[in-house]
């Protein structure tokens, strides 16, 4: 016996998260769980505004239409939208308990490039001291001096970098300067310093600053290969689609030589709870991006350890099915 439920809910977020340059007031998604006997498998559909192509209300639909399938007794193939995708294939994993119990709740420290914020941050992880800094939301010139500031104050300190495509090959060079040479290695990598891929991996000729590819991997000609200067992919499995291309990109990845980062499309507790799984299972030397709970006024259902969110529960949400 089959039965299945979809909840569409919608929680407030932290004032001032730009995405896009789109201030994101909510998160909007979709939690399905799917029962089989006496299993039970949950998943999370949430399209990211300005990163996916499809809406809430698209994958709803799509969502709705492999759901009654499924009900039926069909094993029909998951939708191809990648929200939908994604989140049928984590309830469908939990079933069958493919998706492991284990979590790796580690997450690098996410700050906007205040650094009183991030030592209190740092203080408090115990450990591999990684931390993620947006860059390109102020002037170059201060990035660079907050990036050296951070690494000549914090001697064990990693970092990785985030541009999201922001500078011209000139800020990327204005950034570069006031970076001194020595402190570069600990740059673990650069997220897609420039506007195009090429402009990126001049910049890290010229700099020998590591990149990563994160928009690009969601681009039609984007193809893994290993390249000078790239040490990584950020993989957002909300963005990717099902578990299973999922595992496929990791593995690509490490068949490269190159870091998979598992990171958050801003999902709710329940969706960041098995990332933090996913990254357990498939990328389990690497700490996640997965610190973006905070951005949010609430959880939803399953809770992140040490969260002080209330968390909502199934009843609190509006139910489709
Ligand atoms: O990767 C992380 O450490 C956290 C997630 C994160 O930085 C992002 C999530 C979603 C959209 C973006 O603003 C941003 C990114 O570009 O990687
Ligand atoms: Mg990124």
């Amino acid at each position: 016996m089959r039965s299945v439920g979809l909840w569409r809910f919608q929680v407030p977020m932290d004032a001032g998260v730009v995405l896009r340059e789109q201030r994101l007031k909510t998160r909007d998604g979709l939690l399905v769980r799917l029962m089989q006997g006496d299993k039970e498998g949950w998943g999370e559909i949430s399209p990211l505004p300005g990163f996916s192509a499809e809406t809430v209300d698209d994958a709803k639909n799509v969502a709705l239409e492999w759901l009654a399938a499924w009900q039926t007794g069909a094993d029909a193939e998951l939708p191809e939208m990648p929200s939908v995708a994604f989140g049928l294939s984590c309830a469908l994993a939990e079933i069958s308990g493919e998706l492991p119990l284990q979590a790796d709740f580690r997450a690098a420290p996410l700050c906007t490039g205040d650094p009183d914020e991030l030592f209190a941050m740092l203080e408090a992880i115990p450990g591999e001291k990684v931390a993620k800094v947006k860059v390109g939301l102020y002037e170059a010139v201060r990035d660079g001096m907050v990036v050296n500031l951070l690494l000549e104050a914090v001697p064990d300190l990693q970092l990785r970098l985030d541009a999201n495509r922001g500078w011209t090959p000139l800020k990327a060079q204005q950034f570069a300067r006031y970076v001194n040479p020595q402190l570069r290695p600990r740059i673990a990598f650069i997220e897609e310093p420039c506007k195009t891929r090429e402009q990126s991996r001049e910049f890290s000729r010229e700099t020998g600053i590591a990149i990563a590819w994160d928009e690009s991997l969601r681009e039609a000609d984007f193809v893994f290969a290993a390249e000078p200067g790239l040490s990584a992919v950020v993989i957002k499995p909300t963005l990717t689609g099902s578990l299973a291309k999922v595992r496929e990109q990791v593995e690509t990845a490490h068949a490269l030589g190159l870091t998979a980062v598992i990171s958050s499309s801003i999902e709710s507790s329940l969706g960041l709870t098995q990332l933090a799984r996913i990254n357990a299972w498939l990328t389990p030397q690497t700490i996640p991006g997965l610190d973006t709970l905070s951005l949010m006024q609430a959880q939803l259902v399953r809770q992140w350890p040490n969260s002080a969110l209330p968390c909502w529960q199934i009843d609190e949400l509006e139910r489709v099915i």
